[in-house]
Protein backbone atom coordinates (compact mmCIF):
# COMPACT_ATOMS: atom_id res chain seq x y z
CA UNK A 1 0.00 0.00 0.00
CA UNK A 2 1.52 3.26 -0.91
CA UNK A 3 1.73 5.51 2.09
CA UNK A 4 0.71 9.14 2.47
CA UNK A 5 -2.88 9.52 2.39
CA UNK A 6 -5.75 11.10 4.46
CA UNK A 7 -8.57 8.83 6.08
CA UNK A 8 -11.30 10.37 7.46
CA UNK A 9 -12.73 9.05 10.52
CA UNK A 10 -16.35 7.92 10.19
CA UNK A 11 -17.47 9.02 13.63
CA UNK A 12 -21.32 8.20 13.36
CA UNK A 13 -23.37 6.36 15.12
CA UNK A 14 -25.74 4.58 12.26
CA UNK A 15 -25.25 2.93 9.22
CA UNK A 16 -27.47 5.73 7.63
CA UNK A 17 -25.83 8.84 8.70
CA UNK A 18 -22.42 7.02 7.54
CA UNK A 19 -23.61 6.40 4.24
CA UNK A 20 -25.58 10.04 3.70
CA UNK A 21 -22.00 11.33 4.96
CA UNK A 22 -20.34 9.39 2.21
CA UNK A 23 -22.93 9.76 -0.54
CA UNK A 24 -21.66 13.79 -0.90
CA UNK A 25 -18.69 12.97 -2.62
CA UNK A 26 -18.54 12.23 -6.55
CA UNK A 27 -18.46 8.71 -7.84
CA UNK A 28 -14.99 8.41 -8.40
CA UNK A 29 -13.89 9.61 -5.34
CA UNK A 30 -13.04 7.54 -2.81
CA UNK A 31 -11.55 8.64 0.44
CA UNK A 32 -9.68 6.19 2.91
CA UNK A 33 -12.07 5.80 5.89
CA UNK A 34 -12.07 4.57 9.31
CA UNK A 35 -14.58 2.82 11.59
CA UNK A 36 -14.23 3.17 14.71
CA UNK A 37 -16.27 1.89 17.98
CA UNK A 38 -19.07 3.90 17.85
CA UNK A 39 -20.00 3.03 14.08
CA UNK A 40 -18.79 -0.82 14.57
CA UNK A 41 -20.34 -1.68 17.87
CA UNK A 42 -23.86 0.23 16.88
CA UNK A 43 -23.78 -1.47 13.01
CA UNK A 44 -21.57 -4.88 13.83
CA UNK A 45 -19.36 -6.33 10.86
CA UNK A 46 -21.43 -5.75 7.67
CA UNK A 47 -21.15 -1.92 7.71
CA UNK A 48 -17.51 -2.64 7.54
CA UNK A 49 -18.51 -5.04 3.99
CA UNK A 50 -21.06 -2.28 2.99
CA UNK A 51 -18.44 -0.03 3.24
CA UNK A 52 -15.76 -2.12 1.69
CA UNK A 53 -18.07 -2.87 -1.03
CA UNK A 54 -18.45 0.74 -1.95
CA UNK A 55 -14.39 0.69 -3.08
CA UNK A 56 -13.29 2.40 0.26
CA UNK A 57 -9.92 1.80 1.85
CA UNK A 58 -10.79 1.09 5.27
CA UNK A 59 -8.65 1.19 8.69
CA UNK A 60 -10.53 -0.80 11.70
CA UNK A 61 -10.08 1.32 14.83
CA UNK A 62 -11.03 -0.88 17.36
CA UNK A 63 -7.72 -0.34 19.26
CA UNK A 64 -7.62 -4.25 21.19
CA UNK A 65 -6.21 -4.15 24.57
CA UNK A 66 -6.45 -7.71 26.24
CA UNK A 67 -4.18 -10.28 26.89
CA UNK A 68 -2.61 -12.16 24.08
CA UNK A 69 -4.57 -15.10 23.93
CA UNK A 70 -8.20 -13.06 23.57
CA UNK A 71 -6.54 -10.77 21.16
CA UNK A 72 -4.95 -13.51 19.04
CA UNK A 73 -8.66 -14.58 18.23
CA UNK A 74 -9.98 -11.49 18.35
CA UNK A 75 -7.93 -10.56 15.48
CA UNK A 76 -8.21 -14.21 13.49
CA UNK A 77 -11.75 -13.13 13.57
CA UNK A 78 -10.97 -9.25 12.05
CA UNK A 79 -9.04 -10.66 9.61
CA UNK A 80 -11.56 -12.37 7.98
CA UNK A 81 -13.08 -8.73 7.27
CA UNK A 82 -11.48 -7.53 4.33
CA UNK A 83 -9.93 -4.39 5.99
CA UNK A 84 -6.73 -2.47 4.93
CA UNK A 85 -5.44 -1.83 8.31
CA UNK A 86 -6.31 -2.83 11.80
CA UNK A 87 -4.70 -1.31 15.25
CA UNK A 88 -4.07 -2.05 18.75
CA UNK A 89 -2.79 -0.85 22.02
CA UNK A 90 1.02 -1.07 22.06
CA UNK A 91 0.46 -0.94 26.15
CA UNK A 92 -0.79 -4.53 25.78
CA UNK A 93 3.03 -5.17 25.21
CA UNK A 94 5.40 -7.17 22.76
CA UNK A 95 3.53 -10.37 23.72
CA UNK A 96 0.29 -9.44 23.21
CA UNK A 97 1.34 -7.45 19.88
CA UNK A 98 3.08 -10.92 18.74
CA UNK A 99 -0.19 -13.06 19.18
CA UNK A 100 -2.05 -10.25 17.56
CA UNK A 101 -0.06 -10.18 14.44
CA UNK A 102 -0.39 -14.34 14.34
CA UNK A 103 -3.88 -14.05 14.67
CA UNK A 104 -4.02 -11.69 12.19
CA UNK A 105 -2.37 -13.85 9.50
CA UNK A 106 -4.66 -15.33 7.09
CA UNK A 107 -3.78 -19.02 6.38
CA UNK A 108 -2.61 -18.05 2.79
CA UNK A 109 -0.11 -15.71 4.56
CA UNK A 110 -1.81 -12.07 3.85
CA UNK A 111 -2.90 -9.77 6.74
CA UNK A 112 -4.15 -6.42 6.99
CA UNK A 113 -1.72 -3.23 8.22
CA UNK A 114 -1.37 -3.89 11.96
CA UNK A 115 -1.04 -0.29 13.76
CA UNK A 116 0.16 0.19 17.72
CA UNK A 117 -1.57 2.63 19.32
CA UNK A 118 1.30 4.53 21.59
CA UNK A 119 -0.19 7.49 23.83
CA UNK A 120 -3.47 8.80 23.00
CA UNK A 121 -3.33 12.31 20.76
CA UNK A 122 -5.94 13.22 23.89
CA UNK A 123 -3.37 12.89 26.39
CA UNK A 124 -1.01 15.63 27.44
CA UNK A 125 2.02 15.55 29.18
CA UNK A 126 0.58 16.41 32.67
CA UNK A 127 -1.55 13.48 32.10
CA UNK A 128 1.06 10.77 31.22
CA UNK A 129 2.95 11.72 34.67
CA UNK A 130 0.36 12.53 36.84
CA UNK A 131 -2.24 10.01 36.23
CA UNK A 132 -0.64 7.35 33.81
CA UNK A 133 2.56 7.84 36.68
CA UNK A 134 4.72 7.30 33.49
CA UNK A 135 7.73 10.04 34.17
CA UNK A 136 9.79 9.75 30.64
CA UNK A 137 8.73 12.59 28.59
CA UNK A 138 5.82 12.09 25.57
CA UNK A 139 8.55 11.40 23.01
CA UNK A 140 10.66 9.36 24.57
CA UNK A 141 7.41 7.33 25.67
CA UNK A 142 6.30 7.13 22.29
CA UNK A 143 8.71 5.82 20.64
CA UNK A 144 9.97 3.28 23.36
CA UNK A 145 6.36 1.63 22.44
CA UNK A 146 6.80 2.55 18.88
CA UNK A 147 10.39 0.31 19.37
CA UNK A 148 8.40 -2.60 20.70
CA UNK A 149 6.45 -2.99 18.08
CA UNK A 150 8.79 -2.71 15.74
CA UNK A 151 10.25 -5.18 17.15
CA UNK A 152 7.01 -7.39 17.80
CA UNK A 153 6.57 -7.10 13.66
CA UNK A 154 4.14 -4.57 13.39
CA UNK A 155 3.64 -2.14 10.51
CA UNK A 156 3.59 1.37 12.64
CA UNK A 157 2.01 3.52 15.47
CA UNK A 158 -0.44 5.77 15.88
CA UNK A 159 1.01 8.41 17.95
CA UNK A 160 0.73 12.29 17.56
CA UNK A 161 2.07 14.43 14.32
CA UNK A 162 4.47 15.93 16.78
CA UNK A 163 6.58 12.73 17.32
CA UNK A 164 6.20 11.72 14.00
CA UNK A 165 9.75 12.56 12.64
CA UNK A 166 11.41 11.22 15.64
CA UNK A 167 9.51 7.81 14.99
CA UNK A 168 10.39 7.81 11.72
CA UNK A 169 13.99 8.83 12.10
CA UNK A 170 14.25 5.68 15.02
CA UNK A 171 12.44 2.75 13.38
CA UNK A 172 12.84 3.48 9.72
CA UNK A 173 11.52 5.32 6.74
CA UNK A 174 9.41 1.87 6.10
CA UNK A 175 7.56 1.99 9.82
CA UNK A 176 4.03 3.84 8.58
CA UNK A 177 3.05 6.96 11.30
CA UNK A 178 -0.32 6.65 10.97
CA UNK A 179 -1.35 10.16 13.03
CA UNK A 180 -4.54 11.76 14.59
CA UNK A 181 -4.40 15.05 16.35
CA UNK A 182 -4.98 17.06 13.12
CA UNK A 183 -6.77 20.48 13.48
CA UNK A 184 -6.45 23.36 10.49
CA UNK A 185 -5.69 26.82 11.91
CA UNK A 186 -9.11 27.68 12.49
CA UNK A 187 -10.72 24.42 13.71
CA UNK A 188 -11.75 23.79 17.22
CA UNK A 189 -9.26 21.47 19.11
CA UNK A 190 -11.80 19.88 21.53
CA UNK A 191 -10.86 16.54 23.45
CA UNK A 192 -7.11 16.57 21.42
CA UNK A 193 -3.77 17.67 23.03
CA UNK A 194 -1.02 16.70 20.51
CA UNK A 195 -2.79 18.38 17.49
CA UNK A 196 -0.49 20.04 14.14
CA UNK A 197 -2.11 21.34 10.67
CA UNK A 198 -2.44 18.90 7.92
CA UNK A 199 0.42 20.95 6.19
CA UNK A 200 2.44 20.81 8.86
CA UNK A 201 1.72 17.15 9.47
CA UNK A 202 2.65 16.42 5.67
CA UNK A 203 6.48 17.85 6.92
CA UNK A 204 6.71 16.21 9.78
CA UNK A 205 6.71 12.28 8.55
CA UNK A 206 3.46 11.17 8.93
CA UNK A 207 2.63 8.73 6.77
CA UNK A 208 -1.59 8.91 7.35
CA UNK A 209 -3.30 11.46 9.40
CA UNK A 210 -6.49 10.63 10.73
CA UNK A 211 -9.40 13.77 10.32
CA UNK A 212 -12.51 13.61 12.07
CA UNK A 213 -14.91 16.51 13.29
CA UNK A 214 -12.79 19.17 10.75
CA UNK A 215 -14.34 17.17 8.28
CA UNK A 216 -17.17 15.27 9.23
CA UNK A 217 -18.50 18.85 11.31
CA UNK A 218 -17.62 21.13 8.24
CA UNK A 219 -20.18 22.74 6.58
CA UNK A 220 -18.67 21.34 3.41
CA UNK A 221 -17.43 18.32 4.72
CA UNK A 222 -16.20 16.99 0.80
CA UNK A 223 -14.42 20.53 0.52
CA UNK A 224 -12.66 20.08 4.20
CA UNK A 225 -11.19 16.44 2.91
CA UNK A 226 -9.86 17.98 -0.38
CA UNK A 227 -8.49 21.44 1.95
CA UNK A 228 -6.53 18.09 4.35
CA UNK A 229 -5.72 16.48 1.07
CA UNK A 230 -4.19 19.63 -0.39
CA UNK A 231 -2.33 20.82 2.78
CA UNK A 232 -0.96 17.49 3.62
CA UNK A 233 0.60 17.07 -0.27
CA UNK A 234 1.29 21.08 0.15
O1 LIG B 1 -6.43 5.14 16.85
C1 LIG B 1 -6.96 6.21 16.51
O2 LIG B 1 -7.49 6.33 15.41
C2 LIG B 1 -6.83 7.37 17.41
C3 LIG B 1 -5.75 7.36 18.26
C4 LIG B 1 -5.39 8.51 18.97
O3 LIG B 1 -4.38 8.56 19.68
N1 LIG B 1 -6.18 9.60 18.83
C5 LIG B 1 -7.30 9.63 18.06
O4 LIG B 1 -7.95 10.69 17.98
N2 LIG B 1 -7.67 8.49 17.37
C6 LIG B 1 -8.92 8.49 16.57
O5 LIG B 1 -8.82 9.46 15.52
C7 LIG B 1 -10.04 10.16 15.35
C8 LIG B 1 -9.80 11.63 15.51
O6 LIG B 1 -11.00 12.32 15.33
P1 LIG B 1 -11.10 13.91 15.41
O7 LIG B 1 -10.52 14.34 16.72
O8 LIG B 1 -12.57 14.18 15.29
O9 LIG B 1 -10.31 14.46 14.24
C9 LIG B 1 -11.04 9.56 16.33
O10 LIG B 1 -11.83 8.62 15.63
C10 LIG B 1 -10.18 8.86 17.37
O11 LIG B 1 -10.82 7.70 17.87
Amino acid sequence: MSAKDVIIALDFPTREETLSFLDQFPAGEKPFVKIGMELFYAEGPQVVRDIKARGHKIFLDLKLHDIPNTVKRAMAVLSRLDVDMVNLHAAGTSEMMRAALEGLTRPDGTRPLLIAVTQLTSTDAAALKNELLIDTPMAETVLSYAKNAAASGLDGVVCSPLEAALVKERCGADFLTVTPGIRFADSAAGDQKRIMTPEKAGKSGCDYIVVGRPITQAEDPVAAYRRAVKDFWG
